[in-house]
């Protein structure tokens, strides 16, 4: 069944562990992330860039093609349809009444002030509907053909006003990029536990990819209970085609082709549960 966030993040918050989000890039991804979850006994956020959304075929296909397949595969784990990057509240609405479960508004290249009075408005709208939400503090900001752009720190004062909205979930940025790194990643956890202490929010650490064990370990120890990861499984993915592509002998059947991509997927998506200490934590939910 598709749930809201409320209940899986209470219990991550309580438990020390975090909720693992895996964004969606195609109908395989859908399938792998559903299985691998069911079979691990794991909840799961399904989440999809609102960026990519029309190419992957609009809210309305998403939520059903979702839904059909929970139905499909016999899914008995919690999962969360979630809205990640919502551009604009014209879209995190028009994903709400199309059935997402959970919802990102991205606010974070406004200024402050507009950002929480937008993220107010979701609130209102989302809650009523029994759907979760997250915002963004700072910018977490990328890094497209190596340059990195639009680091924004997010700052306590910054994160406190935003909890006046009564969000679920908060991204702060607080120095993890979307994509590859150029260099390494140095996260501020001085900050994260003063925006913990400060708002009492379950963090979502964005930009997860290729962030190093130890501060995986530490982002959870200090209050992280959800993280998204899209770039690694996309090169877990590729590097798994790629490899089955350049055989000889290929032959001309995608299916088997594909099919090495979702082990790759599967494999990604595994590590980093472990990662999270997620995995078995469905248990609690299920009957
Ligand atoms: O933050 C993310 C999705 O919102 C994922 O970031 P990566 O692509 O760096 O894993
Ligand atoms: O990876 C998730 C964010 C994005 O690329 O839009
Ligand atoms: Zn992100």
């Amino acid at each position: 069944m598709l749930v809201p966030a409320f209940e899986l993040i209470k219990k991550a918050q309580k438990n020390h562990y975090a909720l693992g989000h895996f964004n969606i890039n195609g109908l395989n991804w859908i399938t792998t992330y559903l299985k691998t979850a069911q079979d691990t006994k794991s909840p799961l956020i399904l989440a999809t860039s609102d960026r990519l959304v029309e190419a992957l075929g609009g809210f309305e296909y998403l939520v059903d093609v979702t839904k059909f397949m929970i139905k499909e595969f016999q899914i008995t784990v919690p999962v969360v349809l979630h809205l990640d990057h919502g551009i604009s509240v014209e879209h995190v609405k028009a994903a709400i009444d199309a059935g997402y479960t959970s919802v990102m508004f991205d606010g974070s290249q406004l200024p402050i002030a507009e950002n929480v009075r937008l993220t107010k408005e979701v609130v209102e709208y989302a809650h009523k509907r029994n759907v979760s939400v997250e915002a963004e503090v700072g910018a977490i900001g990328g890094n497209e053909d190596g340059i990195i752009s639009g680091i924004k720190y997010a700052s306590v004062e910054d994160a406190v006003q935003m909890k006046t909205t009564g969000i679920d979930l908060l991204a702060a940025a607080l120095g993890s990029v979307h994509g590859d790194y150029v260099g390494k990643p140095d996260l501020n956890f001085d900050r994260m536990q003063q925006i913990v202490n400060a708002t009492k929010l379950p963090l979502v650490l964005h930009g997860a990819s290729g962030i190093p064990d130890n501060q995986i370990q530490t982002a959870i120890k200090t209050g992280t209970n959800k993280i998204n990861i899209n770039t690694e499984i996309n090169y877990a993915w590729i590097n798994a085609v790629r490899m089955n592509i350049n055989r000889e002998n290929v032959g001309h059947e995608p299916v088997p082709i594909l099919q090495a991509g979702n082990e790759g997927i599967k494999r990604m998506m595994l590590n980093k549960m472990k990662q999270f200490h997620v995995l078995g934590t469905a248990t609690a939910f299920m009957d």
